[in-house]
């Protein structure tokens, strides 16, 4: 729903809801099972601080932690607080406000417990602990005891808001749900509500214990006798003042007082059924007031009032013509940590709710005007009257007297009509002697005198009835100043006045301290960033540094790779110098010392063995070219046999059946060789081979150009000295091992 923008709250200044955090005592039972205290109060710098309790984290402490947490309130009051201190220096200059024309909203929220209850009603039978309504009870009549110029009218409502139902709580019949009502201009309102003129404190103290007795209570496992419902006293104080103009102005302010239902979450609570309901519409009005501060705080264009009761009814309270004060209570003890941290947040977002309060001046439906209005007719009509009998015994005074009757008062009046009245009495007797008269006109001159006298006997009657309604009303209206000196009065009045002054001070100091911590904050969020990016610069340098050793450690592994690797290639090339050395040798054997034939036939045979990567011989029985069968004896053996052999295997040739022939070893010849035992090559082609070997590029070995360089010499050396001098032999030594 749009923020209300009535003509009561046009042109209002902007004024932030003020926030104070109370803070109540370690009940015994906390004390004796020593629950520790996690709630600091420092009343000068209006400071509240929550520590996690010891054993729920970390013990680290720091002010920057997530440890510890710190709000700044308007005001803060710890567990030594008194209920006095606490209307003096919060609600009294409200109160005052309201007594003035402005509309006023004291709200308690807190966790069930916590002193809300504690707070705004106290204790009355014991003055010392007498809370913030009590108080205020007192403090408006007192006021208006000492006003002088004023006249007031003060009444009193009470009303509950119980699992979003509205109670009238000072209703005959309290099974009656009651409904809003919302009017263009005066805004939302619940509809048939009573309210009870009170002109005096015992009076409007008698209105609250009426319906505290009504009130819903019910017990939870975290305290028997927590309220479950919101409870609204509302005091509406009107009053009137002779203007410059010299006619009557009305103002007219209204005060909530509102105890709201405990705040915690409900699985704290361990609700179930009826009670899970009553906590879920609890929190249901309770989360539609925090939906609501939070639309305010962030400047939402709707703000969604409209959500539950209590934001609908407090809606003007917040973000509305009002003036609002916040009392949010917390307990000290470390298994409240949660639920006060919860509610220390709430607070410190509320603060930040702007108000636009003014005064409410000459409203259509202020009751006083009507009481006015109505006191006024009456009195005219009493006056009419008057003047009316007053003509009538003007006419009557036989004795032709004239009386002043323009200044006769009520009194005059009655004496008037006594007057009368015995006058008609005197009548009737002398009626009565007459004799000069018949019956018949006696009768009727008496019926005469008895209709007269019934006259103004209802006459009487009606002028008291007046009377009694015009004292009944004026009764209800109340006025000060008639039985104090006017002197004390003035002073204590300036007094009043430099006490507001000195609270609007207060208030704006508190708003300067705000602004303060709001840019000490900012400053501290930079101050913060400024550390992360040092932070980020540190890391980044860590990061350098030790990616700069680690790149130190490659650059010393690459130079050992690259030294390896020289190393390597230094091996692979000798290796390689190696085996282009031996391919020459054998190059050069295989074109020196091996038959061409033979060497095309060792070719075609070559193959390389892709297993094993390298070269292999075919086998010779898979080559076509192999050499040509054995040849086979005529009759297709494999070698040719005797005719001994065959006449043994053959039968036919009988011929060699008989013979005695032996069979007898052969006889070897002598050998005529002798082994080599030589050198395997001449020294003169050893020296060839190692010349040609020492030019590794080229090779150059061909045994012709040696025997010609030896030339003579080698054709003199003894071709039976054991070497193969002539290549030619060395052909023929090839053959002769073949
Ligand atoms: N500031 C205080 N000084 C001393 N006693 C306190 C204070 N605040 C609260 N207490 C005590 O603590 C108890 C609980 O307080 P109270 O009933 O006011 O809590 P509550 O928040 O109103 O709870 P509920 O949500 O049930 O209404 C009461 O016995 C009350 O007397």
């Amino acid at each position: 729903m749009p923020r209300p923008s009535t003509a009561s709250n046009k042109g209002g200044k902007d004024e932030s809801v003020q926030v104070v955090v109370r803070c109540r005592p370690m009940s015994e039972k906390e004390q004796d099972s020593g629950c520790e205290r996690v709630v600091d109060i420092d009343g000068q710098r209006k400071q509240v601080t929550l520590r996690r309790p010891r054993n729920e984290g970390s013990q680290r402490m720091s002010s920057s932690g997530e440890d510890v947490h710190n709000f700044y309130f308007d005001y803060v009051y710890d567990w030594n607080s008194k209920q006095k201190d606490v209307y003096e220096q919060t609600a009294r200059a409200l109160v005052d406000f309201v007594l003035e024309g402005f509309n006023g909203t004291i709200f308690a929220y807190g966790q069930t417990g916590t002193g809300k209850t504690f707070t705004m009603e106290g204790i009355r039978s014991q003055p010392d602990l007498r809370g913030i309504i009590p108080s205020s009870f007192a403090h408006i009549f007192d006021s208006i005891s000492r006003s002088t110029s004023r006249q007031f009218l003060v009444r009193a409502s009470y009303l509950e808001i119980y699992n979003e139902s509205i109670r009238d709580l000072l209703s005959r019949d309290q099974n009656k749900r009651l409904q809003l009502q919302e009017h263009p201009k005066e805004g939302v309102h619940v509809h048939d509500l009573s309210s009870f003129i009170t002109k005096n404190s015992p009076e409007i103290e008698h209105v609250m214990t009426t319906g505290n007795l009504n009130r819903s209570t019910g017990a939870t496992n975290m305290n028997e006798h927590s309220s479950r419902s919101h409870a609204i006293f509302v005091i509406t104080v009107e009053s009137s003042e002779i203007g410059a103009d010299g006619k009557p102005h009305i103002r007219v302010g209204k005060l909530n007082l509102v105890d709201l239902a405990g705040s915690e979450r409900q699985a704290k609570t361990g609700s179930t059924g009826d009670r899970f309901k009553e906590a879920t519409n609890i929190n249901l009005s309770l989360s539609v007031l925090g939906n609501v501060i939070s639309a305010l705080v962030d400047g939402n264009s709707h703000v969604p009032y409209r959500d539950s009761k209590l934001t609908r009814l407090l809606q003007n309270s917040l973000g509305g013509n009002s003036k609002t004060i916040m009392i949010a209570t917390v307990g000290p003890a470390n298994y409240n940590y949660e639920e006060s941290l919860t509610t220390l947040r709430y607070a410190n977002r509320a603060k930040n709710i702007k108000n636009q309060p003014r005064i409410n001046e000459d409203p259509k439906d202020a009751l006083l005007r009507k009481f006015q209005e109505e006191i006024a007719r009456l009195k005219d009509r009493l006056e009419n009257k008057g003047k009316g009998g007053r003509k009538s015994r003007r006419h009557k005074n036989r004795d032709g007297t004239e009386m002043d009757n323009e200044a006769s008062d009520q009194d005059d009046e009655e004496l008037f009509l006594k007057e009368q009245q015995d006058k008609l009495n005197e009548d009737k007797r002398t009626i009565m002697h007459k004799k000069n008269i018949n019956e018949t006109e006696r009768e009727a001159m008496l019926r005469q005198l008895e209709e007269q006298k019934k006259e103004i006997e209802r006459e009487q009657d009606d002028r008291r009835k007046m009377q009694h309604k015009i004292l009944e009303m004026e009764s209800k209206l109340i006025t000060g100043g008639k039985d104090i000196i006017t002197h004390t009065s003035e002073q204590e009045q300036s007094l009043r006045q430099k006490r507001r002054q000195i609270a609007e001070v207060e208030r704006r100091n508190r708003e300067a301290q705000q602004q303060l911590q709001q840019r000490e904050e900012e400053r501290q969020s930079m101050n913060e960033t400024y550390t992360s990016i040092k932070e980020e610069v540190e890391d980044k340098r860590a990061k350098r540094d030790k990616l700069s050793k680690s790149l130190k450690k490659l650059d010393a592994k690459k130079q050992d790779i690259i030294e390896k690797h020289r190393s390597a290639r230094e091996e692979l090339e000798a290796e390689q110098r190696e085996i282009q050395k031996q391919s020459k040798l054998f190059q050069l054997i295989i074109e020196n010392f091996i038959p061409v034939d033979e060497r095309e036939r060792l070719l075609k045979r070559i193959q390389f063995d892709e297993q094993q990567n390298c070269f292999t011989l075919k086998e010779l029985s898979k080559q076509a070219d192999q050499m040509a069968s054995r040849p086979l004896s005529a009759n297709g053996d494999r070698r040719s046999a005797s005719v001994y052999a065959q006449g043994t295997t053959i039968p036919e040739i009988a011929r060699f059946k008989d013979e005695n022939v032996i069979l007898l070893q052969l006889d070897f010849p002598s050998r005529t060789t002798r082994d080599y035992e030589g050198p395997m090559v001449s020294p003169m082609i050893q020296a060839a081979i190692e010349n040609a070997m020492k030019d590794e590029e080229h090779i150059e070995l061909d045994a012709n150009t040696i025997l010609s360089k030896k030339g003579t010499k080698k054709k003199k050396s003894n071709p039976n000295n054991g070497g193969y001098g002539d290549i030619q032999t060395g052909r023929g030594m090839n053959s002769a091992r073949r």
